[in-house]
């Protein structure tokens, strides 16, 4: 999986060039300055000096200048990469649903994608400066003195390729840790955020903080060890220069020994970075490895277009074969399930309490991979949400406004429909109320007023198979059953799959399929 577009790859060798070019000033500025200096105490006419004086000046002006362009396009690339990863990794984490921990999506998005910036501009561009300077700095000094060209390619070698490589090799094996170690301490971090109330009511959160501060120790002692290698090849690596001059200096001797010198420090200035970024590189690693596995995650069921929604009309599906697993190493949820739901049929589902209802709802909405069988009948090949969808076990209610609850983004509903689908599903108390929030989750509301919005919002997308997980859940009988016949009437000719508990609900449906173990009979 490409974590770089090609089209950011050509901003990149941009900003490389900017790099080299600003690289070259510099070394034409310290050249030039330790000429005219070592020229000067000869006591020449001023005439003498003065191209080099216009030299100096003028490296000096077009370094910062090339520099900030550098820097401009470098970040201007990343931050461009970064919006793009950063979509990608939303989608795909959409499309995982729920199988990666609330806290552990922060970290990947967050961090994980970070890292990317960091491996850039840290790692693969001031390498790549440092591989073209350094180079052409050999070249130019060995036309110069071979010899002193050759000491500065053993230098250049030492600092910018045995020490990042020794860098690398003392901190790799603990680079995977890193990663997994700051995605550990997210998770924990936001369950101990969400659950805070639970746990103060269970006497658990001494415990759970404790949990959350060892593992932050962890992390910290793990970065400490990267950091320390870091800082000692980084700090052999700041020495390598100025040894270097010293030796190319003594290698060219005569007059131009200075100049030389002075060049050879300033070329191998470039790769002074390179130990310490090979370090941060090695523990970028762990966490670029999650992204590259989040990317490659399947998005094939998100919507492709922004402005579909779920279909119109009704439509006849029917499963054949299918078979459900949550995990290689666990038993199937649903097995070899057959199931007709003609247009307009009334179906309920029943069972014990894990037997397979939440999955059957999931596997018609196409919200589960099937390990085998297929749903027939989707029109026109049309994404399975768009043709079945409703209420179900895990549905989310925003920490947004009734309507934006009921909407969730899409146009085209007046209030007067919305307030319908309201008094339809049972919450006609919040009719007048479109514009209250309803809390994080929907903790603003009570637990069957929460069942209810979602009702109410399945009523309003009104898709041509609606798909109901206990859609009365939390109210007394009475109201249960008024609630689900209202539901029905304004479900008109569409199918209704319904999944209960009460006997009492059964006589309303056609069918009454009983769900046993992840097996299916019909009654
Ligand atoms: N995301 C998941 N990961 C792993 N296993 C799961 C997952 N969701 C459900 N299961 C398992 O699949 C089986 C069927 O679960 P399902 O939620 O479909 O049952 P259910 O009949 O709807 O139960 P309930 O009436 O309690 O809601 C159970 O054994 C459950 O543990």
């Amino acid at each position: 999986m490409k974590l770089i577009p090609a089209s950011a790859l050509v901003r990149l060798v941009l900003a490389g060039l900017l790099g080299v070019l600003t690289e070259v000033a510099g070394i034409g500025l310290v050249g030039t300055a330790t000429w005219m200096i070592v020229r000067a105490a000869e006591q020449p006419p001023l005439a003498a000096l003065s191209v080099a004086i216009a030299a100096v000046r003028g490296f000096a002006l077009v370094k910062g200048g090339l520099r900030y362009a550098e820097r401009l396009a470098g970040h201007d690339a990343v931050l461009r990469v970064l919006a793009d990863l950063r979509a990608r990794a939303f989608a795909a984490l959409t499309a995982s649903r729920g199988r990666v921990s609330s806290g552990d999506v922060l970290s990947r998005v967050v961090s994980d994608v970070d890292g990317v910036q960091d491996a850039v501009l840290r790692g693969a561009l001031p390498a790549g400066v440092a591989a073209v300077v350094g180079l052409g700095g050999v070249a130019g000094l060995a036309v110069a003195d071979p010899a002193a060209g050759l000491a500065l390619l053993a230098g250049l070698v030492v600092a910018g390729v045995v020490l990042p490589w020794a860098g690398h090799r003392l901190t790799a094996a603990r680079s995977g840790a890193i990663a997994a170690a700051r995605g550990e301490l997210t998770a924990a971090t936001v369950d101990v955020m969400h659950g805070v109330a639970e746990l103060s009511a269970f006497g658990a959160l001494p415990a759970a903080l404790a949990d959350a501060e060892a593992r932050g120790h962890r992390l910290a002692a793990l970065e400490a060890r990267s950091a320390t290698v870091a800082a000692v090849v980084g700090g052999i690596a700041a020495v390598v220069p100025a040894a270097l001059a010293v030796w190319v200096g003594v290698v060219a001797g005569g007059s131009s020994a200075a100049v030389l010198a002075l060049v050879a420090l300033a070329v191998g200035e470039v790769v002074v970075p390179l130990a310490g970024a090979a370090v941060r590189q090695t523990e970028l690693r762990g966490g670029l490895h999650r992204v590259r596995a989040l990317l490659a995650t399947t998005v094939d069921d998100l919507p492709s277009d922004e402005h579909d929604g779920p279909l119109a009309g009704t439509v006849d599906l029917a499963l054949r074969g299918v078979t459900v697993r949550y995990g290689d190493d666990l038993p199937p949820a649903l097995t070899d399930v057959d199931l007709a739901l003609p247009a307009g049929s009334r179906v309920a589902v029943v069972g014990a309490s894990g037997s397979g209802k939440s999955t059957l709802l999931a596997a018609i909405a196409g919200r589960v991979p099937l390990a085998s069988g297929t749903v027939d009948g989707m029109p026109g090949g049309a994404a399975a949400w768009r043709v079945a969808g409703g209420v179900f076990a895990d549905a989310h209610v925003f920490h947004a406004t009734v309507r934006d609850n009921l909407l969730l983004g899409r146009d085209g509903f007046d209030d007067a429909a919305l307030r319908q689908a309201l008094v339809d599903a049972g919450l006609p108390e919040y009719a007048d109320r479109l514009d209250d929030l309803v809390g994080e989750d929907g903790g603003k509301l009570s637990g069957g007023q929460r069942q209810r919005l979602l009702l109410a919002r399945a009523l309003v997308a009104a898709p041509p198979v609606l798909l109901l997980d206990e859609p009365t859940e939390g109210l007394d009988a009475g109201a249960a059953d008024a609630v689900l016949d209202s539901a029905l009437r304004a479900a008109g000719e569409r199918t209704v799959v319904v999944v209960t508990h009460r006997a009492a609900e059964l006589g309303r449906f056609d069918r009454v399929v009983r769900v046993e173990e992840g097996r299916t009979t019909s009654g």
